[in-house]
Parts: structure tokens; sequence; C-alpha cells
């Protein structure tokens, strides 16, 4: 299948987070769910060793997308309406969790740090050398993001995977958009998008103390 033309491109993926932000610098919550949905499917490609990884993203989106479909629909249309509406009323749980089913905000925020090694790992791979190992710039963006929330045994099984993973041109080569050349030069115009998506979210949590969530 030619390049670019494959049953799945991590282009379209990418594309997503570029339409995440409105005029109004608000984070919407259909695209960045879309988004999301393509790189697990991207990640379910990569192999079974990844499975409990992608089993917890799936779970997370799965919590979002209910909240997206649910009877109070038009609060979830974006992360600041859903921030506005769920802290209005007191649906946060903001000390511990209390058996309550978890918050948007709780679960928005456990991806929003993977969206934070997604950022640094896609970095990685647009500026890394052709020698490079993707394994090591994916434990090295883990390790700088995401692993300071994980138990020792999450972060463990995580470093074992990230042995599996091929090097960075073949990676690159895998992402199916293109050559090597081509994989890196989208990267480069999806990465502001993604860094945007980030830092609205960061700003918002942080504004509202929601970066620590239980
Ligand atoms: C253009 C190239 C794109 C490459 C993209 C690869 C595909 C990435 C797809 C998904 C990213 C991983 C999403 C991980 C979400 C994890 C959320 C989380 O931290 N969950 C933990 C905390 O949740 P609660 O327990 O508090 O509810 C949870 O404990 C589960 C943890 C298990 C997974 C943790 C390991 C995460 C490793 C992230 C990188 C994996 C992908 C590497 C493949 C290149």
């Amino acid at each position: 299948m030619a390049a670019g033309q494959g049953a799945f491109s991590l282009r379209e993926v990418l594309a997503a987070f570029q339409t995440c932000v409105t005029e109004r610098r608000e984070v919407l919550l259909g695209p960045y769910l879309s988004g999301w949905r393509g790189l697990i499917r991207f990640l379910h490609s990569l192999g079974s060793i990844f499975s409990f990884v992608s089993k917890d993203a799936v779970a997370k989106v799965q919590i979002m997308e209910n909240y997206c479909r649910g009877e109070q629909r038009e609060k979830y249309v974006s992360l600041q309406s859903m921030v506005e509406y769920e802290l209005a009323n007191g649906l946060v749980d903001l000390q511990k969790r209390s058996g309550r089913p978890d918050s948007g905000c709780r679960t928005v925020l456990r991806l929003h740090r993977a969206l934070r090694w997604l950022q640094l790992f896609l970095e990685g791979l647009r500026t890394g050398r052709e020698d490079s190992r993707t394994s090591v710039i994916c434990t090295d963006s883990y390790n700088a993001s995401l692993a300071t929330y994980h138990p020792w045994v999450v972060r463990k099984a995580a470093t074992v995977a990230f042995c599996t993973l091929p090097s960075r041109n073949a990676f690159l080569e895998i992402m199916n958009v293109g050559t090597t050349e081509e994989a890196v030069t989208m990267l480069g115009e999806a990465l502001p998008y993604i860094c945007d998506v980030y830092g609205i979210t960061q700003e918002l949590f942080a504004r509202h103390k929601l970066l620590d969530l239980p």
C-alpha cells in the first residue's frame, strides 16, 4: 500500500489536534478525543506488549465519550465548559476519590499528562539522528513526564515495552506518512498544535487548581 494511503495514517490523527482549538482558545472535546482514538489505534499496531497502555487509554476515552453523549452533553463541548460545569456542581473529587464515577476533569488530567509525553516523544523523533533509538527517545520522554505519576511497577512495565520499539527511522516508516523526511516534516507541522492544546489545558487546570486530582 503506498505510503500515506494506508488503512491508517497518523497524518489524519495529528490533524485532529489541529482542529481542537477555537478562535476563543477553547479546547473542543470532540476533536481532542478523536485524536486520542487515532493514537490508540496506532498503539494497537505496535503489538500486544502495549495492551496494558491502550486498555487504560481506551477506558479513559470511553469515559469522556460517555459524558459527551450523556444527559449533560452540552456541558462537555469543551474542556472549559466541562471544568466550569463539574466544579460548579461539586462533581470533582478534589482531595480523595469518593467511589463516585470518575469526573471528566480527573480523566482528562490523565490524558493531558500523556499528551505531554506525546509532545516530548514527537519532538524527540523529529530532531533525532538517523541512528537514534526510539526506545531511548520514548523512555526519556516518559521519564520527563508521565513516569512522575506512575508507581514503580507501571514504570518498569512501560520501560520494558519501550525496548521492543524499532529504530527511529523504522518507526517513522510505520507512521505511514511517506518517507522519513516527509514524516519529520509532518511532525514539525503537527507539533505546534499539540503544544497549543497542551498549553491551554495546562493553564486552565492550573488556574482551577486541578493539576493534582486524585
Ligand atoms: C506520530 C507518532 C505517534 C506515536 C504515538 C503512539 C501512540 C500513543 C497512544 C497512546 C498514548 C498512551 C496513553 C497513556 C494514557 C495513560 C494514562 C495514565 O497515566 N493512566 C494511569 C493513571 O490513571 P488512573 O489509574 O489514575 O486512573 C493508569 O494507572 C495506567 C497506566 C498504564 C499505562 C501507563 C504507561 C504509559 C506509557 C505512555 C507511552 C506508551 C506508548 C509508547 C508507544 C510509542
